[in-house]
């Protein structure tokens, strides 16, 4: 019921121009600074659902970039990046409100959805938002990413010895998966699982579909990232430089796996209900785009691309840098199983030009550390290492080791 009246609250046309309602951002900023009790609800309030391995660093960045300089409170988790991953989400796994703030503006780091746990969270007009992937490509990253660290990939990775870990998982997955290993909750179906379904109750599965549709106002996809984003900053009211982006966690060519066609429709069979929300949301997609405008989109698209390269060029001296040759800042965290690229930011900029493009390149982990103690004062509570399901999460997600402590008090200017 709930989720009923949350969907008749929206507008009829999410796409209309709402800019007029938008506060500047110097004047947001300015607000905050001095101490202004400003409440930053004139600009919609935003969750991003950020799923795994489909894209949702690189949305993250530009909330991120857009909520730092429009003065947003963020909400963050009370340890570290995530809310308790994978348990779902709480309530009480978001760290308090900062003094001044009567709201949080913005969330959008991992958790396990809580739709019922959130929304009390939030302000009643908050956007909500997330992003899928197309599936094979979303299992290949995951398995990949994670062989080390998900029980059901690792067992698969030692029965293979020298063949491929992927396809000996793919042969008998059943033989290596433990739906009962909280651990092994990315090993099938991961995005229905970030999304808070069970991958196997199948029952409820008409009635979850339509809570999530009446839940997010959109679902990006990756594989139209730029349509994507256009309508993320419709909703947002966003102006297209502000949408500029490069691509965030991109492994190394020797990591990707290639996949044959038995080895494509092994992995559609085992994440069926992620095929199957996925099509779902691609068909919703192509329907918001429509009512959008398909010429006024492509148009923005281009519009999109054309400030993406213009400002890509500017900052940006070298993509798909390996970790050893990044300085601790920009250096991507690494996973067991697969190496992260990042980037070498141009020289010679102005002292401004700089801090947006160290911005505009800077890892999650990173960012997340540096915004948080611009919000708090105060550097991010480390994981707590007694218990058991804590314990797993640190070693999924390490902490960034910096060689220079200060500078995780403050990574950038
Ligand atoms: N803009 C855009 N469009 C399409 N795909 C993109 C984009 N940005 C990042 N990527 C690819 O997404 C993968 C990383 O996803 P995440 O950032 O969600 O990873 S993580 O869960 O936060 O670790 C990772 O995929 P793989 O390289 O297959 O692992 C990135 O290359």
């Amino acid at each position: 019921q709930e989720l009923a009246v949350n969907a008749k609250q929206r507008p009829a046309n999410l796409y209309q121009d709402h800019k007029e309602r938008r506060v500047t951002p110097s004047l947001a900023a300015q607000a905050k600074k001095d101490s202004i009790h400003f409440t930053w609800s004139y600009i919609p309030p935003v969750v991003f659902l950020k799923t795994h391995k489909t894209g949702g660093s690189t949305v993250q960045n530009v909330l991120f970039r857009m909520g730092e300089k429009d003065g947003a409170t963020f909400a963050f988790p009370y340890y570290t990046y995530q809310f308790s991953y994978p348990d779902k989400f709480r309530a009480d796994f978001v760290d308090e409100l900062p003094e001044g703030s009567s709201n949080f503006d913005i969330l959008c780091s991992h958790m396990r959805l809580d739709i019922e746990e959130l929304r009390p969270m939030m302000l009643p007009n908050t956007i909500y938002v997330t992003i899928l992937r197309d599936p094979v490509r979303t299992f290949e990253s995951v398995f990949s990413c994670y062989t080390s660290t998900v029980p059901a990939f690792t067992l698969a990775k030692k029965a293979a010895e020298h063949r491929s870990a992927l396809s000996m998982f793919l042969e008998s997955p059943e033989s290596f998966w433990d739906p009962k290993e909280p651990r092994n909750g990315l090993a099938k179906n991961p995005m229905s699982f970030d999304l808070g379904l069970d991958g196997q109750k199948w029952d409820s599965w008409p009635t979850d579909l339509t809570q999530l549709e009446e839940t997010f106002q959109l679902v990006m996809i990756a594989e139209h990232f730029d349509e994507s984003l256009v309508l993320l900053g419709a909703l947002l009211k966003l102006e297209l430089e502000e949408l500029a982006y490069v691509h965030f966690n991109t492994r190394s060519a020797q990591d990707l796996t290639p996949l044959d066609d038995i080895t494509k429709a092994r992995i559609r069979a085992w994440n069926r209900m992620d095929v199957l929300l996925y099509d779902f949301f691609l068909h919703l997609f192509w329907e918001k785009a429509a009512r959008y405008g398909m010429e006024r989109l492509k148009k923005d698209v281009a519009r999109l691309r054309a400030s993406t390269d213009r400002i890509r060029q500017k900052c940006v001296s070298r993509k798909e840098v390996p970790p050893g040759e990044l300085e601790d800042l920009l250096r991507p965290v690494q996973t067991d199983s697969a190496t992260i690229l990042g980037y070498h930011v141009q020289g010679n900029l102005t002292k401004q030009a700089q801090g947006f493009c160290m911005r505009f390149v800077l890892p999650e982990r990173h960012y997340h550390a540096h915004l948080y103690f611009q919000q708090y004062g105060r550097a991010m509570r480390p994981v707590p290492t007694t218990s058991f399901s804590i314990s797993f999460k640190s070693h999924m997600f390490p902490r960034i080791q910096f060689s220079n402590p200060s500078k995780v008090q403050h990574p950038i200017t």
